[in-house]
């Protein structure tokens, strides 16, 4: 006859436990949260609306050039679009783990992020220069990176690219605070 032992009682137990995990205690990690270590050759997802689409070529472009595994995930050409569809495109791969870091674009660069900033597990930051590009990475530990195309020059745009995918997450007091994103989003998502 089957029965269940008491040690699968305690890892059931523990599994729960590490799943309902409340504010304070260690996240979860989850697809999104797999490390993404620098100076690996990556897959990136890239997204963007009718208003980002010629910069998607060149990001895409500057992307492979690097030797770059690239996911477009869309738009296709400059016909009107809505920038949340291709920002969750992107996104979803990201909290999949399918692809190790996003990059959304539209004209403005705002409301990709906020759409990509609703999937659990990723955190998307609009960066406009170096020094957002490296604080959301050392800081905040971004996973999908936000463009404005109307707002910034190609060169300025590579700069950003390189300096997102090869800052590393800096940890300690970052992480504890990321960890606390991780909870607020966990109160509202039964996936957490
Ligand atoms: O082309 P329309 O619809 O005027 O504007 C689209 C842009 O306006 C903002 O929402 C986004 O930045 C998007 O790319």
């Amino acid at each position: 006859m089957n029965y269940i032992s008491e040690t699968d009682i305690r890892n059931i137990v523990q599994k729960v436990m590490a799943q309902t995990s409340t504010p304070g205690q260690t996240a979860v990690a989850r697809p999104a949260d797999q490390p993404c270590a620098s100076g690996k050759k990556r897959t990136i997802a890239v997204g963007s609306d009718h208003g980002g689409y010629d910069l998607k070529t060149i990001v895409i472009a500057y992307l492979q050039e690097m030797g770059h595994t690239v996911i477009d995930c869309g738009t296709h050409s400059k016909e009107a679009v809505d920038y949340p569809d291709f920002a969750f495109a992107v996104a979803d791969k990201v909290r999949q783990g399918i692809a190790c870091r996003g990059i959304v674009i539209d004209a403005a660069g705002i409301g990709s992020c906020m759409a990509a900033n609703k999937v659990p597990g990723v955190r998307a930051a609009m960066c406009v220069d170096y020094a957002t590009a490296s604080n959301s990475r050392e800081h905040n530990n971004a996973n999908v990176l936000s463009l404005g195309a109307g707002l910034l020059g190609v060169n300025q745009v590579k700069l950003i690219i390189k300096t997102f995918l090869e800052t590393d997450f800096g940890g300690g007091r970052h992480a504890r605070r990321v960890d606390k994103i991780t909870d607020i989003e966990k109160k509202f998502t039964k996936e957490g």
